[in-house]
C-alpha cells in the first residue's frame, strides 16, 4: 500500500499507456478534423485548408484541451470542437509562419509548405480561413450541455491568447529579434511565452472551462501550461539542432541560418535541456491535488521534453 502511494506522488506516472492514449486521441482528432471542413465551390480554398489541416502533426494541443476537460469531469464530445478550433489556429500560424515574409520554409509536417503549393496568395487566404472556421466551429458546435457563458470565456481566451496579446505579439517580436545577437533572455523569454506557450495555455484552460473549472483549478491549469509551453518551445530550438530533416518533417539547422537567438544558442543545448525538464517537473507538481485524473495530463508533459520531432 505504502509502495502504491508513493508511486501515485511522483509526478512522472509510471502505469500511464501514453503512447496507446496518444494513438487513440490522435484518431479522435483526425476524425474530427477531416469531417470539419467541406470540399465545396471555391474548391482550392478548402483544398488548401485542407492540404495543411490533414497533414499529420502531433495533435498535441487538440489532445490537451480533451484531456484537461475530461481531468475536470467533462467529456470528449463537449471539448471536441474546441480541440478541433485550436488545432485550426495551430495550423493558420504554421502555414503564415513558413511563408516567403516570415521564416521562408519549404517543408511542414514532411510535406511542401501551403505557398510552395497553392502559391502565396492562397497560402495566406487558408491561414484566414482555417482562422475564421476556429470561431465559428466553437460558436456553432459545442454542444448544448456545455453552458453558453463558458463557450463565450472559450472564445474570448482563444483570441486572446492568438492575437496581439499573444502569439501575434510574440511572432513580433521573434521576427524583430532576428539577426541580432544582443537579445535578453527577458525578450528571449517573450517571444516564447507568446508565439508558442499562449496557445498551449488556452488549449489547456479551454479545456477546464468547458468542464466547469473552478477559479483555483483555472489557476493550477494556467501555472501548468505556462510551465509546458515555455518547454515545449525551448525543445522545439533543441531539435532545430539536433534532429535531421526526416524526423522533423521540417527544414532542421534554420534557426542557426536565420540567425534567430534561442535557448541553446544562449545557455547550449544541455543546459536548456535541463531548464525544460525543471519546467515540466513543476508544471506536473501543480497537478498533484488531481491524484490519478492528472496522469495523462502529466504524462503528455513530460512527451512534450521526450519527443523527438
Ligand atoms: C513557430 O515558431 C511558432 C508559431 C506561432 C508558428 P518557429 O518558427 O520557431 O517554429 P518552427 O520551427 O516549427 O517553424
Ligand atoms: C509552435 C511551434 C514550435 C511550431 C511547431 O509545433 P508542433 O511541433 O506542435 O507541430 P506539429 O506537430 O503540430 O506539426
Ligand atoms: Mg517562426
Ligand atoms: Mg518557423
Amino acid at each position: 500500500m505504502v509502495v502504491t502511494d508513493n508511486l501515485q506522488k511522483t509526478s512522472e506516472p509510471a502505469r500511464f499507456n501514453l503512447a496507446a492514449y496518444l494513438k487513440e486521441r490522435q484518431r479522435l482528432c483526425e476524425t474530427a478534423l477531416d469531417q470539419s471542413i467541406p470540399v465545396v465551390y471555391p474548391e482550392k480554398i478548402y483544398d488548401a485548408m485542407r492540404y495543411s489541416l490533414l497533414a499529420g502533426g502531433k495533435r498535441v494541443r487538440p489532445i490537451l484541451c480533451l484531456a484537461t476537460c475530461e481531468m475536470i469531469g467533462g467529456s470528449i464530445e463537449m471539448a471536441m470542437p474546441t480541440a478541433c478550433a485550436v488545432e485550426m489556429i495551430h495550423t493558420m500560424s504554421l502555414i503564415h509562419d513558413d511563408l516567403p515574409a516570415m521564416d521562408n520554409d519549404d517543408y511542414r509536417r514532411g510535406k511542401l509548405t501551403n505557398h510552395k503549393v497553392y502559391g502565396e496568395d492562397i497560402a495566406i487566404l487558408a491561414g484566414d480561413g482555417l482562422l475564421a472556421l476556429a470561431f465559428e466551429f466553437v460558436a456553432s458546435q459545442t454542444p448544448e450541455n456545455v453552458p453558453t457563458q463558458r463557450t463565450l470565456q472559450v472564445i474570448a481566451r482563444l483570441g486572446k491568447a492568438l492575437g496581439a496579446a499573444g502569439l501575434v505579439g510574440g511572432q513580433v517580436v521573434d521576427l524583430e529579434s532576428e539577426g541580432k545577437s544582443d537579445i535578453s533572455l527577458e525578450t528571449l523569454n517573450f517571444i516564447h511565452n507568446h508565439k508558442t506557450a499562449a496557445l498551449l495555455e488556452a488549449c489547456v484552460v479551454c479545456g477546464g472551462i468547458i468542464a466547469g473549472a473552478s477559479p483555483e483549478d483555472v489557476q493550477k491549469l494556467t501555472r501548468y501550461s505556462q510551465n509546458i509551453g515555455l518547454a515545449f518551445q525551448i525543445i522545439d530550438d533543441i531539435l532545430d539542432i539536433t534532429a535531421t530533416q526526416e524526423q522533423l518533417g521540417k527544414t532542421a539547422g534554420k534557426d542557426l541560418t536565420a540567425q534567430k537567438v534561442t535557448y541553446p544558442s544562449l545557455w547550449g543545448i544541455e543546459e536548456s535541456r535541463a531548464k525544460a525538464q525543471q519546467l515540466v517537473e513543476e508544471a506536473c507538481a501543480e497537478l498533484e491535488s488531481f491524484g490519478e485524473k492528472a496522469a495523462p495530463l502529466q504524462a503528455i508533459a513530460h512527451f512534450i521534453i521526450n519527443r523527438n520531432h
